[in-house]
C-alpha cells in the first residue's frame, strides 16, 4: 500500500459539492482508503489566462493499493462521472483531481508526472502541510520548509467543511 496525496480543485458550480462528491467516490474506490482530508481553502487562480472564478482546493491522503496509472484512471473516471466541465487545460472546471504524490516515487510517464509539477503551488503546500508537516516531497524537500517560502496571499480559509462526505 502506498501513501498517496491527491489535490482536488473546483471553480465552477457547487464547488464544495463537487469536492464532497469526489471524496465520497474516492471512499468507494477499489483498493483505496481515504485516510484524511485537509481543510478546504479558497484560492486565487494561478497559471491561468484571463479572468477565472476562485477555486476551492483541498488535499486527500490515501492508502492506495492501485498502481499509479490505475489510480490516475480511477481519478479521471471520478472527474467524468461528476460531469467534469471545463474545456482544455487550465480552463475553469467543476472538478480536477491531481495525483500530487505517489509514495516517494518519481515518474515521468506521458500521462502521469509524479510528483505533480504543481505540487509546489502555495495552496497545495498549505493543504499538504496541514495533513503532515513532516511530509517529504521527492526532489523538492520538506513541505514545511517549502511552505515557509510560499506566497499565501491568494490562499484563504474557506469555512467549508467536507466531512462527513
Ligand atoms: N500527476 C498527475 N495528476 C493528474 N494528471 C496528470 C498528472 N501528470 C500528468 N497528468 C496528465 O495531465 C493531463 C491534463 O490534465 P488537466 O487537464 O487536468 O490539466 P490541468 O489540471 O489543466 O493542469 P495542471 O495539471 O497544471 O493542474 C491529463 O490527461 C493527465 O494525463
Ligand atoms: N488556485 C488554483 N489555481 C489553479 C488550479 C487550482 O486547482 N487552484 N488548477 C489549475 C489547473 O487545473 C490552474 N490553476
Amino acid at each position: 500500500m502506498r501513501r498517496v496525496f491527491l489535490g482536488l480543485g473546483s471553480n465552477l458550480g457547487d464547488r464544495a459539492g463537487y469536492l464532497r462528491a469526489a471524496v465520497r467516490a474516492l471512499r468507494r474506490g477499489p483498493r483505496l482508503e481515504v485516510v484524511a482530508v485537509s481543510p478546504v481553502y479558497e484560492t486565487d487562480p494561478v497559471e491561468v489566462e484571463g479572468e477565472q472564478p476562485a477555486y476551492l482546493n483541498c488535499a486527500v491522503e490515501l492508502r492506495c493499493g492501485l498502481g499509479p496509472l490505475e489510480l490516475l484512471r480511477y481519478c479521471q473516471g471520478v472527474e467524468a462521472a461528476l460531469g467534469r466541465e471545463g474545456k482544455g487545460e487550465k480552463a475553469p472546471r467543476t472538478l480536477d483531481i491531481d495525483v500530487l504524490l505517489f509514495g516517494e516515487e518519481r515518474l515521468e510517464h506521458p500521462e502521469l508526472a509524479v510528483p505533480h509539477p504543481g505540487v509546489v503551488r502555495a495552496f497545495n503546500l498549505r493543504c499538504l502541510a496541514d495533513l503532515d508537516p513532516g511530509l517529504y516531497i521527492p526532489g523538492r524537500g520538506a513541505v514545511s520548509r517549502l511552505l515557509e517560502g510560499a506566497d499565501l496571499k491568494g490562499v484563504r480559509a474557506s469555512g467549508e467543511v467536507l466531512e462527513p462526505c
